[in-house]
């Protein structure tokens, strides 16, 4: 398949003649160092993912890249080569275990918050170290409550977007709180997450998650999960929390995580390894 590639001493272009969307050529740049025109340095305009490299394979692929082009869909981001991407990510795999994180921008632009005409979206593909949950997947975490409340936003929410403030902010006030990690819900009072990892729980050997259609990230993890086995989405309070038998997070690098107290109650681990159990994680 004809690929016109340019290369230049900042980035990497790919034209793909026999590759074109309504938008035209699915052109992306390949950006080693930000250039400061950048909407994602300027405005957080963009998206992004990180992945688990696992036996040096990349985990839940498909669910990154799917997230990825609805993202960019919902974000009205130029359509990008999938294929390029693909290999691109595969290319950066270093080591049999590591983070490879994604992360699109609208592309390269002038001043102003108009995403007209701005129709070469910019790639970023980095590797870090992958942290080590050994230790929360055998104890099990402390969960406490954020204050922190999280706006609601239909048109964003369920979006991994590059606008990540509150998570910053939750974060800061989880370092003050004695806690492994908060949970964080609404401004309506809807639970949705924790920090950096969604939530489900059970109830008389019933498992569920909050429904993400107001705030929140859909993470590939709990989508994978949610493709494993039976868990309802819906709006839950802090009382159905209180009264779970069993909590977990849950996200690409530390797969799933049990919960061994929350707020102050002891919760049941085992049902948490019985959910997973047979779960490629
Ligand atoms: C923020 C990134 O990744 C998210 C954050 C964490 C974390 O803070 O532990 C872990 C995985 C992701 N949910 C990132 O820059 O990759």
């Amino acid at each position: 398949m004809l690929a016109l590639h340019f290369q230049t001493h900042r980035f990497q272009a790919y034209f793909r003649p026999e590759f074109s969307t309504p938008f035209g050529l699915a052109l992306m740049l390949y950006v080693q160092t930000p250039d400061t025109t950048d909407r994602s340095f300027q405005y957080g305009d963009g998206l992004f993912t990180t992945i688990k490299v696992k036996d040096g394979k990349v985990m839940l692929w498909n669910l990154h890249l799917q997230r990825l082009v609805s993202g960019a869909k919902a974000l009205l981001i130029h359509a990008f080569d999938t294929d390029e991407l693909t290999h691109r990510v595969q290319q950066a795999i270093s080591a049999s275990e590591q983070v490879i994180k994604v992360l699109i921008s609208r592309g390269q632009a002038g001043r102003g918050y108009s995403p007209q005409g701005i129709d070469v979206p910019c790639c970023y593909i980095s590797t870090a170290t992958l942290p080590d949950y050994s230790l929360w997947q055998q104890q099990g975490l402390r969960l406490g409550i954020a204050d922190f409340k999280l706006a609601q936003q239909p048109a964003l929410a369920g979006l991994k977007h590059n606008n990540r403030l509150e998570q910053v902010l939750i974060k800061a006030e989880l370092a003050q709180s004695g806690f492994d990690e908060l949970v964080v819900f609404d401004q309506s009072g809807a639970v949705i997450e924790v920090s950096a990892a969604n939530l489900m729980f059970s109830k008389n050997g019933q498992w569920f998650t909050p429904k993400l259609d107001q705030a929140g990230i859909n993470g590939v993890m709990r989508q994978h999960l949610m493709s494993q086995r039976q868990v309802t989405e819906a709006r839950y309070s802090l009382a159905d929390l209180q009264q779970a038998d069993a909590l977990l997070i849950c996200n690409a690098l530390m797969g799933v995580v049990p919960v061994t107290e929350f707020a102050g109650q002891t919760k049941d681990m085992e049902l948490v390894r019985q959910f997973v159990c047979g779960v490629e994680l």
